[in-house]
């Protein structure tokens, strides 16, 4: 019987609607497993910035120091979109991960055999898709010295930079995951024209030589692999790719899982708290309408379960009865193909979360 501390960081959009889904599906979790879960909320994003002036104020850090693992919605929106703006909601999210060096996102995408119709794939394309990325999430393009824009306002830059050390750990992390699934590790990056790349290519193929020699392992460049991915998804196993390459690619992956509303990720580092938060962002075409898709944030609860708290039985059930409402037919409205019973953000987390407490396996 454990005791967690939970940091749950809400943010903006519909970052506080999916949360308190994962926090009601965790509390489940603790009521039939016998775990206590205790959560602390902070500011972060945009909600942090009206409130106090900086998206990842001191205290945030502080309730995260002193936390197991972080539970994020997501931040931004168009109120804090203005381009001249001293601060933005993203950085709150960028600082926290560098501020924790969380270096490896783990995306899973995973389509659920009741979503396969909710793709606008062929069902031959997408049945069985079980993959699983691996983002570098605190370096290149996003962390690389910028130029917001020159004297005349006329130039800017980003830089993709990465150094051996920083490919290194994040490819063995990923080798070491694919070790137990499929044996199988592609690389995506753009060797035939970014120096970042070749390095990250050569280092690649160095790690997994010398120190995974049992795992299959090929180099694909990004602009193919974008098309690979929606021709022949289920041929893929790991994918470990730079941080830019990494987001793009996962978005382009929600379509296979039928939204992006199902999509969790685990953000890991040398040590906690990780960070456990969905793949998309605040969405504030349907935010505070009882419209999001809490899935994607319930799955990171449940990654949160396994990698921040070894509870895999827990992990799993929380997996088997996503699987089991999808089943029975619950959908919210991103993922309905018009048969189904349409429920709200709430609806679906209650439905997922009475499933745990009275489903005995
Ligand atoms: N991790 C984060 O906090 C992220 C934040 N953002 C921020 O979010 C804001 C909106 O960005 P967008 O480009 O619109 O990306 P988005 O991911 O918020 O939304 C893209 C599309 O997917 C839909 N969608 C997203 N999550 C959904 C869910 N749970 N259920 C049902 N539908 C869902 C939205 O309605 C929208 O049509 C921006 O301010 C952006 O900077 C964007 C990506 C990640
Ligand atoms: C800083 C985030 C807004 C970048 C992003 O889109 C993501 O991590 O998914
Ligand atoms: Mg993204």
């Amino acid at each position: 019987m454990g005791r967690f501390v939970i940091a749950v960081l809400p943010g903006d959009g519909i970052g506080p609607e999916v949360t308190a889904e994962a926090v009601r599906v965790l509390e489940a979790v603790g009521r039939r497993f016998g775990h206590t879960f205790e959560f602390h909320e902070a500011l972060i994003g945009g909600a942090a910035i009206d409130a106090t002036g900086s998206p990842l104020p001191p205290e945030t850090l502080e309730r995260c120091r002193r936390s197991d693992a972080i539970l994020l919605g997501a931040v931004g929106g168009p109120k804090w979109d203005d381009p001249t703006a001293p601060v933005r909601p993203e950085q709150g999210l960028l600082g926290l991960r560098k501020a924790f060096d969380l270096f490896a996102n783990l995306r899973p995408v995973r389509v659920f055999p009741a979503l396969v119709g909710a793709t606008p794939l062929k069902e031959r394309v997408v049945r069985g898709v079980d993959l699983l990325f691996v983002r570098e999430l605190t370096g290149g393009l996003y962390f690389g010295p910028r130029q917001e824009a020159g004297p005349d306002g006329e130039e800017a830059y980003d830089t993709m930079r990465y150094t051996r050390w920083e490919i290194e750990r994040v490819v063995r992390l990923a080798a070491r995951l694919a070790r137990g699934r499929r044996k199988q590790l592609t690389s995506v990056d753009k060797a035939n024209v970014l120096a970042a790349s070749r390095l990250w290519r050569r280092v690649t193929e160095e790690v997994v030589r010398r120190e995974f020699p049992d795992l299959a392992l090929e180099h694909v460049l990004v602009d193919a692999f974008a098309m690979h991915l929606i021709r022949r998804p289920a041929a893929f196993d790991v994918v470990v790719t730079e941080n830019m390459f990494g987001d793009i690619l996962t978005d382009e992956a929600s379509v296979l899982a039928g939204s992006m509303g199902m999509l969790p990720s685990a953000s890991l580092g040398e040590s906690p708290p990780g960070l456990f938060e969905p793949v998309h962002g605040s969405a504030p075409d349907i935010a505070g309408r009882n419209l999001a898709n809490p899935i994607g944030a319930i799955l990171s609860a449940a990654l949160m379960l396994r990698y921040a708290f070894s509870l895999e039985a827990e992990a799993r059930a929380v997996e088997q009865a996503v699987e089991a409402i999808l089943e029975a037919g619950y959908r919210t409205r991103d993922i309905a193909d018009g048969e189904t019973c349409i429920v709200g953000t709430r609806e679906m987390g209650e439905a997922i979360a009475q499933r745990i407490l009275h489903c005995a396996s």
